[in-house]
């Protein structure tokens, strides 16, 4: 197997088209690093396991549905603890940064990255950076015990609060280095995944025995490559609440209509999989698919015909949703640089009054809910806190074997280290040329406001990207139900 030079990403191949896009080591830079027996292998706990050791060479495939003669295709470094580690327990010197917006299941993480690091590896310096990135070198550190974490799980938001906005990665890397910290565990969305990544290429040009590893989460579920970020089950659950109560509204007067607003800057995963859940929406509207209101096959025409035939309507609208229809441009961006959306529920549901109102003569009984960050600001779910526990676990694991620059998530069930640009290169966004999206429209019979030849267009885009290794078609999917959870 031929590995290229470590400052590119590395990529192994193997016979019959197999692609490894591992990730990097510190060995890469600091050779003849010193290994230690993994102290696991004398944990009682632990112990019992059979072959509770990852073999070094185990992947996992992004691709699992295969033809006959179709390349293996690319693969992930399976997760999971090693033989052999590169720290010893009283050498670690843990740290541990939350960024970007809340997300359910962040201080679980925090509990089960302290926890996991005292009980598995029996390391007791963890330290808590306060306020985000901009906090190792502007705010106080915490100091984390299995006591002080150990009820946190319980509450929404993160005890280590976060930040949006610009911070100095080299003074970053000055703190960690006057600070001795040897393993950084970065918690946060895309933009915080990009940020550890320049973190840890820094820390790689100082040549520092220092680990960074991110653990991707987001509730609008558009990191790419896993299965399904943290915090999005909980999110999608929470939503039910507000669907529930719009669509009781709408029940409850002549030609209601429930109207919820749910987050999803630039992915409407939370508002498709809170509608598929549901069953009682007749109309969800998301960033990826484009709507038009006036017309034949237009979303007043829509919900004209529903009042008459059902008596209420009820429509859900991720909050990226339609912007382009909205007429005044808004070129703010919050401190991070991401793109300021103007307030499409509102004015969405302004133009629906106005349009039965005065176009139409009818009395609508319109009920508008935004929820916004009831579904975000609270614990997370049994699920997600079980998936929390793995991502923690899969991202000490990898720290203790001497990997760095990488991310943790489950890929087709099966947890991986992923190369940190896989996770930052694009936003994973609903596939509407996918069958979860024709799902949903044959749950809510809405129409697909699209016009054949542009789904066929579309189609045909797709289908070209996945040729060329995207892997488009399929990732609606975020396979892990609480039916079925991702195995280690
Ligand atoms: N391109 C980038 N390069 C380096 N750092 C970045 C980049 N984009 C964002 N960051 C840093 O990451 C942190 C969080 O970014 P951001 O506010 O975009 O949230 P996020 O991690 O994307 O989470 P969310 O999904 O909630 O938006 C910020 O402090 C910012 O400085
Ligand atoms: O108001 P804030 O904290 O900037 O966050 C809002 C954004 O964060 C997200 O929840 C993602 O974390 C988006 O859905 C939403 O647009
Ligand atoms: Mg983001």
């Amino acid at each position: 197997m031929a590995i290229s030079n470590n400052r590119e990403p590395k990529i192994a191949t193997g016979p019959c088209g197999y692609v490894l896009e591992d990730v990097p080591h510190l060995v890469d830079y600091i050779p003849d690093l010193p290994t230690y027996p993994n102290p696991l292998q004398d944990n009682p706990s632990y112990s019992v396991v059979k072959q509770y050791f990852v073999n070094v060479d185990d992947t996992v495939a992004q691709k699992i549905v295969v033809h006959k003669d179709s390349p293996r295709g690319t693969h992930f470094r399976r997760s999971g603890p090693r033989q052999k580690v590169y720290f010893e327990s009283n050498e670690v010197h843990a740290c541990i940064v939350t960024c970007g917006g809340l997300c359910p299941g962040l201080n679980t993480v925090i509990r089960e990255i302290v926890c996991g690091l005292n009980h598995m590896y029996g390391v007791k310096r963890i330290l808590g950076i306060e306020g985000g990135y901009r906090g190792f070198y502007a705010r106080n550190t915490i100091p984390l015990t299995p006591k002080v974490v150990n009820d946190i799980h319980k509450r929404g938001g993160t005890i280590l609060r976060t930040s949006r906005g610009r911070h100095d990665t080299s003074k970053i890397v000055d703190s960690i280095q006057d600070r001795g910290i040897n393993q950084i565990y970065v918690l946060g969305g895309d933009g915080t995944q990009k940020g550890a990544s320049v973190i840890f290429e820094e820390v790689r040009r100082r040549g520092l025995k220092v680990v960074v590893a991110g653990i991707p989460n987001t509730i609008d579920n558009d990191i790419p490559v896993i299965d399904r970020s943290f915090g999005f089950d909980t999110a999608v659950e929470e939503a039910q609440r507000a669907i529930n109560a719009a669509h009781v509204e709408a029940e409850g007067f002549e030609n209601g209509i429930g109207f919820v607003k749910l987050m999803g800057r630039y992915s409407g995963f939370i508002a498709m999989y809170a509608t598929l859940a549901s069953r009682d929406v007749d109309c969800c509207l998301i960033p990826e698919s484009p709507f038009y209101l006036e017309g034949p096959g237009g979303l007043y025409e829509y919900i004209e015909r529903r009042l008459k035939e059902n008596g209420h309507v009820v429509i859900v609208i991720a909050e990226g949703a339609g912007q382009e229809l909205l007429s005044e441009g808004m070129n703010q961006q919050d401190a991070s640089g991401n793109k300021l959306l103007q307030d499409v529920g509102l004015w969405l549901s302004q133009n629906i009054k106005d349009h039965f109102s005065k176009q139409r003569k009818m009395t609508i009984n319109l009920k508008y809910i935004d929820p916004t960050y009831m579904i975000r600001a609270i614990p997370s779910n049994a699920s997600d806190n079980v998936y929390c526990t793995l991502l923690a676990h899969s991202a000490i694991h990898g720290a203790m074997a001497g990997y760095t620059g990488f991310a943790v998530g489950p890929v087709n069930g099966r947890h991986a280290y992923i190369p940190f640009h896989r996770v930052t290169e694009r936003l994973n966004r609903v596939v509407i040329t996918d069958r979860m999206w024709a799902r949903l429209l044959s749950s809510t019979n809405q129409p697909s406001f699209w016009d054949l030849n542009k789904v066929e267009a579309k189609k045909k885009e797709e289908t070209k990207e996945e040729t060329e290794g995207q892997l488009i078609v399929g990732e609606n999917h975020t396979e892990a139900t609480s039916a079925s959870r991702p195995k280690e």
